[in-house]
């Protein structure tokens, strides 16, 4: 897809990571907004980091920021580097030792992360960049794009924790959601962090 110079907006973020399902889900709606979201990255000039393959959402999402011509950096373990586990990666390719690795090596190159609707490793993905900020190991806009409602019960269930007592208020703030790429990645790009982070001065090893 060819983006004219004129179209492209300027984004205070230089990668963002994406966490998808390696599956493509059922609605088509799921795979349109994995195509949009990679064309709102490359109208903003956005890099794109990802688990690597061209599996499922990951494999469009890939494609839309490679084909828009921004850099692609894949992530992936050596274990599932053959590519009839999760066929190819394009653009660049960054060998990991472990999915451990992998997690911090993607966070590491990005400046922002969103998650699409995914299943047990997004969720995984997702949860453990938000605890990240929660700890104040990093203060990197974390956006949940909402397609057609696929995440409003896990939005609830979070809304029912903060209720319980066990997530504050604030650390609520962390996840910002949208139903779309368009919105999300502009909210993105306002997120200021008001959470408060009790262990912000230490230091942590990513
Ligand atoms: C052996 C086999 C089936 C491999 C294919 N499976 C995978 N290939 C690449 N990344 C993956 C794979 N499974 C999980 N991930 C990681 O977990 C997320 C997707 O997991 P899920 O489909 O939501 O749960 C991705 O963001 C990716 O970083």
């Amino acid at each position: 897809m060819e983006i004219k110079a004129e179209t492209m907006q300027k984004s205070k973020f230089k990668r963002i990571c994406v966490f998808c399902g390696s599956s493509q889900g059922k609605k088509s709606s799921y795979q349109d907004a994995a195509v949009d979201l990679g064309n709102e990255l490359v109208s903003r000039n956005i890099d794109l980091v990802y688990g690597g393959g061209s599996i499922g959402l990951m494999g469009l999402v890939s494609q839309a920021v490679h084909d828009g011509g921004r850099h692609v950096i894949g992530v992936i373990p050596k274990t599932l580097m053959p590519k009839e586990l999760t066929g190819e990666t394009v653009g660049e390719v960054r060998a990991v030792t472990g999915m451990h690795q992998r997690k911090a090596e993607m966070a590491k190159h990005s400046d922002a992360f969103i998650a699409l609707p995914g299943g047990y490793g997004t969720l995984e993905e997702l949860l453990e960049v938000i605890t990240w900020a929660q700890l104040g190991i990093h203060e990197k806009p974390v956006g949940l794009l909402n397609v057609d409602g696929y995440y409003n019960s896990l939005l609830s269930f979070i809304d029912k924790a903060v209720e319980e007592g066990f997530i504050s208020p604030t650390a609520r703030e962390i996840i910002v959601s949208a139903p779309n790429a368009k919105e999300l990645v502009k909210k993105l790009e306002e997120y200021a962090p008001c959470h408060e982070s009790v262990t912000s001065k230490l230091c942590w090893e990513m």
